[in-house]
C-alpha cells in the first residue's frame, strides 16, 4: 500500500523526507540507541542528501548504507557510495559510521557472502530505507529482466543482498533484497518530474512485478511513502 504526498518542488520535498527520516533515526535511536538508514543512488536524491547532512541529530548513533550500487569504485562519477560521501557525508557528518555494498573485486558475485555478512550486523530493520525508482519501474537494483530479480524481489528471499544483471543496469549491481527493505520501520519513495510520475501510475495500475519491480514495495501490505514533486 502507499501513500502520495505531492510538493511544490524539490526544495519542499528534501525539507519534508529529511524530516521523516530523521525522525525515524530518532526514534529509533530513543528505542535502541542505534538506527541504521539505507539510501538510494542516481541523480534525484542530490538535494536530499544535502538537506539531511545540514539536519543536526545524534549522527553517531547512526550507521548509513545504500539500497544499491553500481560495480564501480567509489571514485567513479556512477558510483551511489560516491554520492553519498559527496552530498551527506561530509562536514560535521564526515566521520560517521558507512558500509558500503562495494568491494575491489571484478565482480559483485565475488563479494555479495561478504556483504550479506555485513549487512546482517547492522542494527536491524532499518529505522529508514529511502527508495528511488527508473522510468522502468526498476527500483534499487531491481532491475525488469534482472538475472536475480525473480529471488531478490521475492518475499521469501532468504538474502540480504543479491549480484544483479541486466541490460538497462549500465553495469553489474548489487541490490539490498525485498525483505529486507519491507521489514523497515519506515520506507520512502522519492521521486520527481512528470516522467517518473507517469512510470508511477502505470505502476499502480498494473500487477506484473517482473515487468515493473517497484510493484513488489506499492502493492505490499506495508506502507510506502511516496514523496513526488515536478
Ligand atoms: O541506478 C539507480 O537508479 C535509481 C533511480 O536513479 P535516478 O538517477 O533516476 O534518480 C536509484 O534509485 C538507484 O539507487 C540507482 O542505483
Amino acid at each position: 500500500m502507499y501513500e502520495f504526498q505531492e510538493f511544490e518542488n524539490g526544495a519542499a520535498l528534501a525539507d519534508a523526507l529529511t524530516v521523516e527520516v530523521a525522525g525515524a533515526l530518532a526514534h529509533t535511536i530513543r528505542l535502541h540507541g542505534k538506527a541504521a538508514l539505507a539510501l538510494s543512488g542516481g541523480k534525484t536524491p542530490v538535494r536530499f542528501l544535502e538537506a539531511l547532512s545540514r539536519y543536526r541529530m545524534p549522527w553517531n548513533d547512526v550507521v548509513v548504507t545504500l539500497v544499491d550500487e553500481r560495480w564501480v569504485p567509489e571514485t567513479h562519477e556512477r558510483s551511489n557510495a560516491g554520492l553519498a560521501r559527496r552530498h551527506l557525508l561530509k562536514g560535521p557528518l564526515s566521520n560517521i559510521e558507512f558500509v558500503p555494498l562495494y568491494r575491489p573485486v571484478p565482480t559483485p558475485e565475488e563479494a555479495v557472502a561478504e556483504v550479506n555478512r555485513v549487512i546482517a550486523d547492522l542494527p536491524l530493520p532499518f529505522a529508514a530505507v529511502v527508495l528511488g525508482m527508473g522510468e522502468d519501474g526498476h527500483t534499487a537494483s531491481f532491475y525488469p529482466g534482472g538475472d536475480n530479480l525473480a529471488a531478490a524481489n521475492s518475499p521469501d528471499c532468504k538474502a540480504q543482498v543479491m549480484a544483479m544483471n541486466a541490460d538497462g543496469a549500465g553495469e553489474p549491481r548489487i541490490t539490498l533484497t525485498l525483505p529486507l527493505l519491507l521489514a523497515a520501520d519506515e520506507i520512502l519513495l522519492h521521486i520527481e518530474g512528470a516522467e517518473k510520475r507517469a512510470a508511477f501510475e502505470k505502476a499502480v495500475a498494473g500487477d506484473d512485478v517482473l515487468e515493473m519491480p517497484v510493484r513488489s514495495l506499492l502493492k505490499s501490505e506495508k506502507l510506502v511513502k511516496v514523496l513526488w514533486c515536478p
